[in-house]
């Protein structure tokens, strides 16, 4: 971590996630609210949210709510949502979201995802099916680790919680801001790949796809898959998620089964494992991770953080000037650490001040947060030391 850090965001730095939290947020409260037919508790309930989430404060947890007590809860309690860390506030919006509709019990909501209607119409979508049907002529247009780890990168575009409030924006101009794969290949020779999930649906289907071909090509001999523990910043997947994506692929037709039958018998004999870590969903950066993490991603060859929010908690959600080196705000991760990650948010390490001069002529600061731009950002020396 460079001497000085930058600022952290707060939900009142800047345009962007001001309008998370006033809009987008009552948006997805509307959302789910319209895809359930949810009884009048929990109608009160998302009420009470829609009203306190933009202009009441934060309040404590129903139940056990230790794991907050220790990420910061009673500190923030009675302050503005705008006021605070936006992470936080963002994070803790999903935990609310998840109290209001019955998901954490007792009662018969218990476990019933609000998302998952939404991620099953993607998961279902035409265009799920034209992406796996691109798998049966993989090997002859170029590189086929390349072009699975293109999918991958690129699956993280389809984020539900961006598309649910903001119109698509037209053509998406498809650029890499930094590309170090070249450097991230030589780190997968046959050890264990952690990969940090993002989002499920028609993100998940690509993750899944680079992990079963890399063990299928031995380069690296086991993956971690590291999913949310309870459904989060809508379209994040869990448990449940990955079992969907995995019936897709093994009822798929063509070479996509094949990639399922690949991933279904490495789960069965524990050359892929799920991980849902309780510190998954904290509103807070990595650089916090508990032990037992940091142990894990210690053990691994290489370690894949998906998407926008995983690079937030990954380099700090902070504004940092955009030229500050990848590899200084991740020096204290306990192993090779790797970003796959679309533009969604003001947060940007890495660039070469002629990237970033060449963004801010042709867009000013729409780059950062429009989706239409992304990276992979390795760094193989971060530090070994737990
Ligand atoms: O699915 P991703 O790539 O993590 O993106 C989600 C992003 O959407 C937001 O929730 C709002 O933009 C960001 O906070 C977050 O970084």
């Amino acid at each position: 971590m460079p001497d000085s850090a930058a600022p952290v965001i707060l939900g009142t730095t800047g345009p962007f996630p001001r309008s998370v939290l006033a809009e987008r947020h009552p948006a997805i409260i509307r959302q789910v609210r319209d895809a359930f037919p949810y009884g009048p508790a929990q109608q009160h309930a998302l009420d009470a949210l829609l009203h306190n989430c933009t202009e009441g404060v934060i309040e404590p947890l129903p139940g056990d709510a230790s794991g907050w007590r220790d990420w910061g809860l009673d500190g923030y309690a009675g302050r503005s949502w705008f006021d605070v860390p936006w992470l936080w506030s963002e994070s803790y919006f999903y935990r609310r979201l998840l109290d209001a509709v019955g998901y954490f019990g007792p009662g018969p909501w218990q476990g019933i995802d609000p998302f998952r209607p939404f991620k099953l119409a993607e998961l279902d979508a035409k265009e799920t099916d034209e992406e796996l049907a691109a798998l049966d002529d993989l090997g002859s247009h170029g590189d086929p680790d390349r072009a699975l780890l293109h999918g991958s990168l690129w699956g993280n575009r389809a984020d539900l919680g961006f598309r649910l409030s903001a119109a698509e924006s037209g053509e998406a101009v498809a650029a890499l801001v930094a590309d170090d794969s070249a450097a991230l290949w030589p780190l997968l020779h046959g050890g264990t790949l952690c990969l940090v999930a993002d989002n499920a649906g028609r993100e998940l289907v690509p993750d899944l796809l680079l992990i079963a071909r890399l063990l299928d090509t031995g380069r690296i001999a086991r993956a971690v898959l590291h999913v949310k523990p309870y459904p989060y910043y809508v379209s994040d997947a869990t448990t449940a998620d990955v079992l969907d994506a995995l019936r897709r692929l093994t009822t798929a037709p063509g070479a996509a089964a094949g990639y399922g039958r690949t991933l279904w018998s490495a789960m069965a004999d524990g050359r892929l494992a799920v991980r849902a870590h309780p510190f998954s969903c904290a509103p807070l950066p990595y650089s916090e991770m508990p032990g037992d993490l940091r142990a894990e991603f210690a053990s691994a060859a290489l370690t894949i953080f998906k998407g926008d929010l995983n690079y937030r908690r990954l380099v700090g959600d902070r504004l940092w000037p955009p030229t500050t080196p990848f590899a200084e705000v991740t020096d204290w991760f306990p192993g090779p650490v790797a970003a796959l990650r679309t533009l969604k948010s003001d947060v940007i390490t890495g660039l070469s001040a002629d990237t970033e001069a060449t963004l801010d002529a042709a867009e000013a600061e729409r780059w950062r947060t429009a989706g239409t731009h992304a990276l992979i950002q390795v760094n193989p020396h971060a530090s070994a030391a737990t």
